[in-house]
C-alpha cells in the first residue's frame, strides 16, 4: 500500500472505566489496530485521508488534513457496546506536496482491497477531494451493481473537472460512470441555493442529480430518500461536514449561513444505515484549525459513533 501509514497506538485513549465492570468500555478499549494493510473479511475499516490539497486547489481554507486524527482522538472516548460491528483502524492515506491524483489512487485502491475482502468502509477526510477516490474505490467493488451516492453537502461539488480539486468529486465519478456505461445515481441532501451558482444547478440537472435544498430538508429529505434507496443496491454515503449550521459546525472551509441541523439529518443517516444497503460512509471538509473547544470535532464524531452504533 502506498502513501500508507499505520495508526499511533498510543493515539487511541480515553477514560478508563473497566475497573467498574467488564462492560463498561469504550471505542479506545475495543478498537483493533493493524500495524500492516491487511483488510479482514467482515466489520468496519476505518481509514484516514490526510489531505487538502483539494481544498487549496479549490481556494479554500486549508486544515483538513489535520482532520483523521483529530477526529479518531474525538471518537475514542466515546462509548462502545457489546452489538458494535468490529472497528478497526487499517491506518492512513497520506499526501506528498499536491500530488493529489497520487494519493487518490492509494485511497482508492485501499477502499477496493477492503471492499472486496468484506469489509465496510468509514472514511475520516480530507477535504472533498475524497469523495473521488473513496466512490472509485466503491464503484469498482461492486461493478456490476447498482450504486446510489447520497452526499450530505450545502454545494454540489460537480465544478468543471479539468484536474481534481474538492469542487470537483462528483463531476469525476459522472465521467467515471459514463465511461463505464453506467448510471450515475447522485443526490445531493442538504444543498443550499446561494452557495451554488446557476452554472453548477445546471450541470446538476444535466446529469439528473437528485436534489433535496435545505429550506425543503425537514419535509422532503425522507420521502426523496425513500426513492432514491429503492433504486439502489449498494450505497455510498459522503457526510460534508459543511452541510450543518455554521454555529454547530464552525470547523469547516465553508461554513454554512443557513445549514441542516444534525437533528434533523440523523433521521435520514438512521433510514439508509436501516436500508441494509450501506456500504461506505465518509466524513470530510472537517478542518480543526477553525474549531472551538472540540465542538466540532465531537459532534462529527458523534456522526461517525452513531452510524457505526446504527450500521451493526
Ligand atoms: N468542497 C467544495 N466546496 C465548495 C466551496 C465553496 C466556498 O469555498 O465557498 C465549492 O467548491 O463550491
Ligand atoms: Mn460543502
Ligand atoms: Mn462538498
Amino acid at each position: 500500500m502506498t502513501l500508507w501509514r499505520p495508526t499511533p497506538a498510543d493515539l487511541w485513549q480515553g477514560r478508563d472505566d473497566s475497573s467498574e465492570a467488564s462492560n463498561a468500555l469504550r471505542i479506545f478499549q475495543t478498537i483493533a489496530q493493524t500495524d500492516r494493510f491487511a483488510p479482514k473479511s467482515s466489520g468496519i475499516a476505518l481509514l484516514g485521508f490526510e489531505c487538502d490539497a483539494g481544498v487549496w486547489r479549490n481556494h479554500g481554507r486549508p486544515g483538513a488534513a489535520q482532520a483523521p486524527d483529530v477526529l479518531r482522538k474525538a471518537l475514542a472516548n466515546m462509548a462502545s457496546y457489546s452489538g458494535h460491528d468490529t472497528l478497526t483502524d487499517m491506518g492512513t492515506i497520506t499526501v506528498a506536496g499536491d500530488r493529489l491524483e497520487d494519493a487518490q489512487r492509494a485511497l482508492s485502491d485501499a477502499v477496493l482491497a477492503c471492499q472486496q475482502s468484506g469489509m465496510r468502509t468509514l472514511v475520516f477526510g480530507g477535504g472533498h477531494e475524497t469523495a473521488w477516490a473513496h466512490g472509485r474505490g466503491v464503484l469498482d467493488a461492486f461493478p456490476h451493481e447498482r450504486v446510489a451516492i447520497i452526499n450530505l453537502d450545502a454545494h454540489l461539488d460537480l465544478r468543471k473537472a479539468d484536474h481534481a480539486t474538492s469542487g470537483t468529486p462528483f463531476r469525476q465519478l459522472a465521467q467515471y460512470c459514463e465511461a463505464q456505461n453506467r448510471e450515475f445515481q447522485y443526490a445531493c441532501l442538504g444543498v443550499s441555493r446561494a452557495a451554488n451558482t446557476q452554472a453548477l444547478w445546471d450541470e446538476a440537472a444535466r446529469l439528473n442529480v437528485t436534489l433535496v435544498e435545505d429550506l425543503d430538508f425537514r419535509r422532503e429529505a425522507l420521502p426523496v430518500l425513500e426513492s432514491v434507496l429503492a433504486q439502489a443496491d449498494r450505497v455510498y454515503l459522503t457526510i460534508d461536514l459543511d452541510v450543518l449550521p455554521a454555529g454547530e459546525m464552525p470547523a469547516v472551509s465553508a461554513p454554512a449561513a443557513l445549514g441542516v441541523s444534525a437533528l434533523d439529518i440523523m433521521p435520514v443517516i438512521d433510514e439508509i444505515c436501516r436500508s441494509g444497503k450501506l456500504q461506505a460512509v465518509d466524513l470530510v471538509e472537517f478542518n480543526p484549525i477553525y474549531d472551538r473547544d472540540g465542538q466540532g470535532a465531537r459532534l462529527a464524531a458523534r456522526l461517525a459513533w452513531q452510524i457505526a452504533h446504527w450500521w451493526a
